[in-house]
């Protein structure tokens, strides 16, 4: 299946110059959306997984599928603010601005297995900062698993020694 068929670019959004990948036209496809999570199951599936933890909010939909399909355990990394528990929490920029990011301190054992997941890898800010949020509770990241890389904001440079996958390359 081609991917990218079912990726609409946006211009302009949410600031000019920023051509937005919307992935809002592939999950409403049931058959497409079902494919790239297997797609990505595929791809992922000879790694050991303890947990998958995937940044809100497209990380969401990108991850929580893919634990089910691995039957694995999943755990949001979320915008600050929105965690009821304990967290443990870091600032970093975006392609189009600054965020926090948080996770509850209790969601990772020290020496469990993470595969991160997102929707989309831009500058590697996220994963970067998600990374360094989960090394800090003692867990061990073994890869990194994506719908969508621009690979012209070069986030794979600040993600070197990581095992990336991802579907489609813009
Ligand atoms: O590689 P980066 O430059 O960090 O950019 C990628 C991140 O940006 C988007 O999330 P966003 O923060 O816009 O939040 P959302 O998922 O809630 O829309 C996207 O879903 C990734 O998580
Ligand atoms: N160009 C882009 N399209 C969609 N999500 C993004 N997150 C960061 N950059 C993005």
């Amino acid at each position: 299946m081609n991917f990218k068929d079912y990726i609409r670019v946006i211009p302009d959004f949410p600031q000019p110059g920023i051509r937005f990948k919307d992935i809002t036209t592939l999950l409403k496809d049931g058959p497409a959306y079902r494919a790239a999570i297997d797609s990505l199951k595929e791809m992922v599936k000879e790694k050991e997984i303890d947990l998958i933890a995937g940044p809100e909010a497209r990380g969401f939909v990108v991850g929580a599928p893919l634990a089910i399909a691995l039957g694995v355990g999943f755990v949001p990394i979320r915008k600050s603010g929105k965690l009821p528990g304990n967290t443990v929490e870091a600032a970093y920029d975006l392609e189009y601005g600054k965020d926090r990011l948080a996770i509850h301190s209790d969601s990772i054992q020290p020496g469990q297995k993470i595969l991160i997941a997102d929707d989309l890898l831009a500058t590697g800010g996220t994963i970067a900062t998600s990374i360094d949020l989960i090394t800090k509770l003692g867990g061990e990241i073994v890869g990194a698993a994506f719908l969508i890389e621009l690979s012209y904001l070069s986030g794979r440079d600040k993600l070197s020694g990581l095992d990336v996958v991802s579907l489609v390359t813009y």
